[in-house]
């Protein structure tokens, strides 16, 4: 099989500098890429072999890209930065602005695998420009924050908008974040969406769903796994090759309220 290079991944602390304009009286911003940024993700299909910004270059087999969507302050960019870095940006909120990204190569079954994540602004005077990215998105991690009922509530309306803008076959995941083991939440807030909600929520739409902490990193390496498994094996499955069944998986290997049991 062909080896492809990509671009090194931004790293958090280079963020690239956003031309998008910030309301009066909004939350701070972290910079994320805008949609016409000199690093704006491409907007199509990936492009192996591009020069990197950082001047070094990743190995991988296949590629594919990944849109982490959901209100603002769900904890998306936490998310992100968690499976990439290993680390939880604690503090200070700092929305996102516009689009922003991060490049991760995992090993799949002895595949190279390489995931283009966006992260996403949640704030709503961003949604044009994350409209525009959807249509190119393989996978879609749609979260929401079990201390937050608003943030749920509008999983509805995410869901909606979904469908109004990605393809029809994208994958999908929905997850609970904020989450601590034994059904308690990793934050001083109170959970105030049950575990149950949101497994309910998810059958009802026929989605893989799992509750995750940017904080603990519960569940979080799982989620993105999970979805490079889907997408590696929607791509390149030889025929002999059982079926990779997200939501079996997902149910499977997910840490959840008993996992903190003796
Ligand atoms: N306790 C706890 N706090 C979290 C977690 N994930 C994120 N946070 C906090 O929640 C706030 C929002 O996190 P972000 O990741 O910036 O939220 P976001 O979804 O990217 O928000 P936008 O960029 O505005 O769309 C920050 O203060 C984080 O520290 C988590 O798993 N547990
Ligand atoms: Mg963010």
């Amino acid at each position: 099989m062909s080896r492809k290079k990509t671009p090194k991944s931004k790293g958090a602390s280079t963020p690239a500098a956003s031309t998008l304009p910030t309301a009066n009286g909004a939350r701070p911003a972290r910079s994320g890429t805008a949609l016409s940024g000199p690093d704006a993700p491409p907007n199509g299909p990936l492009q192996p072999g591009r020069p990197s910004l950082g001047g070094g270059v990743d190995f991988y087999d296949v590629a594919f890209k990944v849109m982490l969507v959901g209100d603002s302050g769900v904890g998306k960019t936490c998310l992100l930065v968690r499976f990439k870095d290993g680390a939880f940006l604690a503090g200070t909120f700092i929305s996102t602005v516009g689009i922003d990204f991060r490049n991760k190569v995992l090993d799949v079954d002895g595949v190279k695998v390489k995931l283009q994540m966006w992260d996403t602004a949640g704030q709503e005077r961003f949604r044009s420009v994350t409209h525009a990215y959807y249509r190119d998105a393989h996978a879609l991690l749609l979260l929401y924050d079990v201390t937050n009922k608003a943030s749920f509530d509008n999983i509805q309306a995410w869901l909606t908008e979904i469908h109004e803008y990605a393809q029809h076959d994208v994958a999908l995941m929905l997850l609970g974040n904020k989450t601590l083991c034994l059904g308690q939440v990793d934050s001083a807030h109170e959970r105030v969406v049950k575990r149950e909600d949101g497994e309910k929520l998810a059958k009802e739409y026929g989605l893989p769903f799992m509750e995750t902490s940017a904080k603990t990193g519960l569940n979080v390496d799982l989620a993105f796994t999970a979805i490079a498994k889907e997408l590696k094996q929607r791509s390149m499955k030889a025929p002999s090759e059982p079926r990779f069944r997200l939501h079996d998986y997902v149910k499977r290997e997910g840490r959840g309220a008993s996992c903190c049991r003796p």
